[in-house]
């Protein structure tokens, strides 16, 4: 058994495309992931939190990611016990198998004696997910900018907006796999220009503080009219929830969570709670702030390791 100091992987949750960002803009969100290692000598996965369905065993996404970042590095990985509590619920677009990839991918660097910058991890995350925009916003925090060719991560990190967030979030899963799959292949030329100039105006919006833009800038042609049809809710709350209270209204991600930016939380959490209480689906609503701090990585002592207190599901 390889011996190393045990220690935490802490890593924000993310909303990705804010609508027309569509791959390339994502918001880090102050939900949690949180990865504690402790060698041991074998390899054994406690989950507490959203993810009772995850694998504990190789197959862990992070520990897949794990492995190939070592056998890049022609190296094998040591066993350890893997603690994963998390409050990231999965399959709802908040990001959750970013923040596993982001997390396998410091822990692995930091085991490995950090072979890699932020940025080349940056560029590892992105192979996995194929997009940079949950990657980048939980490993730099605040709003992350991207473009990727499927070779080259080229961004820009600016701060996060200065107003709350309400998410809704339905009960059922929409696996961003699935989500993708129901996007054609090409675009009008009209919309095209349309949808990009609308993503222009929003990074200009969040660069300038111009939050009376944001209704006009989130309007999207990319993805969100191809996955209405999978996300109950998600026409009405466009076209209505700028008059409830929200400045700008999303679908997060690849869905079915809906997030808007407000500065009258109360009244869209009351608008979002009535609209899925008369369509009769289940979803949680609530507030949600966002982080101007990508991943972090703390060193700990065992004593400190009291989430190996519970019980151990692992192989
Ligand atoms: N904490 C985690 N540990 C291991 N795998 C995870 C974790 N969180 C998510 N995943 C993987 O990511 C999948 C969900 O990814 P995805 O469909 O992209 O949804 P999301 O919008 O939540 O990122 C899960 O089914 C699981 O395979
Ligand atoms: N740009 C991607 C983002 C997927 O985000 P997730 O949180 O649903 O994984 C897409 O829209 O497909």
């Amino acid at each position: 058994m390889k011996e190393f100091q045990p220690f935490r992987v802490v890593i924000p949750a993310s909303s990705a495309n804010l609508g027309p960002g569509f791959d390339s803009i994502g918001l880090a969100l102050n939900r949690y992931l949180q990865l504690t290692f402790l060698p041991h000598e074998q390899l054994k996965i406690q989950v507490k939190g959203f993810g009772e369905t995850l694998p504990i065993d190789e197959n862990n996404l992070i520990i897949r990611v794990m492995k190939k970042a070592f056998d890049e590095h022609g190296q094998s990985l040591p066993t350890f016990h893997l603690s994963i509590e998390n409050e990231i619920p999965l399959a709802r677009g908040l990001g959750s198998s970013a923040a596993a990839i982001v997390g396998g991918l410091v822990a692995a660097n930091h085991l490995l004696g950090n072979p890699w910058n932020q940025e080349q991890i940056l560029h590892q995350a992105t192979k996995w997910e194929d997009h940079p925009d949950n990657v980048g916003a939980s490993l730099y925090g605040g709003v992350m900018i991207g473009s990727w060719d499927g070779h080259h991560v080229k961004f820009v990190q600016i701060e996060p907006p200065e107003l709350d967030v309400v998410v809704a979030i339905p009960d059922a899963t929409l696996f961003t796999k699935q989500a993708r799959q129901v996007l054609p292949e090409f675009y009008r030329r009209n919309d095209a220009v349309l949808v990009s100039s609308r993503a222009n105006l929003l990074t200009a919006a969040l660069l300038t503080k111009r939050w009376e833009l944001l209704s006009v800038a989130m309007e999207d042609y990319f993805h969100q009219p191809y996955r209405e049809s999978l996300v109950p809710g998600l026409s009405e709350a466009l076209m209505t929830a700028s008059q409830e209270g929200a400045l700008g209204v999303a679908l997060s991600g690849a869905g079915p969570t809906i997030l808007a930016f407000t500065q009258e939380k109360e009244r869209l959490i009351a608008y979002f709670e009535s609209l899925f209480s008369r369509l009769e689906v289940s979803a949680v609503v609530e507030s949600l702030q966002t982080v101007a701090e990508g991943v972090k990585l703390q060193l700990t002592e065992v004593e400190e390791c009291s989430t190996f207190g519970g019980k151990v599901l692992g192989v």
